[in-house]
């Protein structure tokens, strides 16, 4: 008999939750169990959302579980810890993310636990790491969302701009998912056309490209201004990593991977294209940078660094 997918999320809170209703949406996996530090929570959310299968796609089975249940999964999604309040940044979160994780990575794996990690927790990128450093898995079963959400942000403003389906944008950010991103307006195109060219006809002007940025970058800025925290945009997100891995698409997204050299720089994790299967990573995808991008993408490694070193 086929084995059926498992997958466990960590943290039922607006992210977690919102992952499992898009999950159970698109009939993404087979088994989905809900675990957090407040049992009570978790429960009720599982009991909620049981009572949406009958209309959803695909059936999936829901459960309030425990670490135990890590053991058998494919995937174990992290999005528990502290969100940002408003005015604070993804770094301010770090002491107090990075604690949360030491011990929650320990209780995962003494569960026995071998497949792949899929990371959402802020600050996304050290998180990852510590995720990777402590839990003793390879580095390509070990994934951060990193700028998968910023990319899909951009796309849509573009798309907006031109008024061409979100889905025929292609349009990185990469970096860390957070003040020191950058978009990678090199190897952007929109319907097979370039920035570049777009630019040449006065589409579109370079005051509005950084303009859409400014906006992409500080999105969660302003979304969190308004309604206390951002979580569909990301649900969705760790739903399509989610697709790649289980249906081993080798689908090209902007994750939070593991550099050995790629980009010049070497241990650490951070938002760059790479191609994603049931393996996890299996390989970063090494695009050519201009120089001011290079640049901007070695401040954004040097000041993950900066922040990561007290907590590990
Ligand atoms: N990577 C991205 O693009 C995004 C990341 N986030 C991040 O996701 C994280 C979660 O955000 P929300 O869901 O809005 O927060 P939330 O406060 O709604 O949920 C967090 C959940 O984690 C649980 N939790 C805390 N400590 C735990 C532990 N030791 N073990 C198990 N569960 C524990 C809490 O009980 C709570 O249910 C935050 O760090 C936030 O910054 C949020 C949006 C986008
Ligand atoms: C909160 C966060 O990381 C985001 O919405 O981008």
């Amino acid at each position: 008999m086929k084995k059926v997918n498992r997958i466990a999320v960590v943290g039922t809170g607006a992210v977690g939750t919102s992952y499992c209703y898009a999950m159970i949406n698109q009939g993404v996996a087979e088994e989905l169990v809900l675990i957090d530090i407040n049992e009570a929570k978790a429960e009720g959310e599982a009991m909620d959302l049981n009572h949406g299968l009958p209309f959803a796609p695909t059936p999936t089975r829901v459960w309030k579980g425990d670490y135990s249940d890590c053991g058998t999964a494919d995937l174990v999604v992290i999005t528990a810890g502290s969100p940002q309040k408003p005015g604070e940044t993804r770094l301010d979160l770090v002491a107090k993310n990075a604690k949360i994780f030491k011990g929650m990575i320990k209780s995962i794996m003494d569960s026995g636990f071998n497949g792949i990690f899929l990371v959402a927790s802020n600050p996304v990128d050290i998180l990852t790491y510590v995720t990777w450093k402590e839990s003793g898995l390879p580095k390509e079963h070990v994934i951060g969302s990193g700028t998968v959400l910023d990319s899909a942000r951009l796309r849509n403003s573009l798309s907006a701009h031109f008024g061409i389906d979100p889905r025929n944008v292609h349009a990185a950010i990469i970096g860390e998912h957070g003040d020191t991103e950058l978009p990678v307006w090199s190897h952007t195109t929109i319907g097979y056309d370039t920035i570049e060219s777009y630019l040449q006809k006065g589409t579109i002007d370079q005051k509005t490209l950084d303009d859409i940025f400014v906006n992409t970058r500080d999105a969660a800025y302003h979304i969190i201004e308004r309604k206390g925290a951002t979580f569909y945009g990301i649900g969705m997100s760790l739903t399509r990593i989610t697709r790649a891995i289980l249906n081993n698409e080798n689908s090209v997204l902007t994750v939070s991977a593991f550099l050995e050299g790629q980009y010049g720089n070497s241990d650490v994790y951070i938002g760059v294209p790479a191609v994603i299967n049931r393996q996890g990573v299996r390989e970063v995808v090494e695009i050519e940078l201009n120089d001011k991008e290079q640049e901007q993408f070695s401040h954004s490694v040097k000041v993950l660094k900066e922040t990561m070193a007290p907590v590990l």
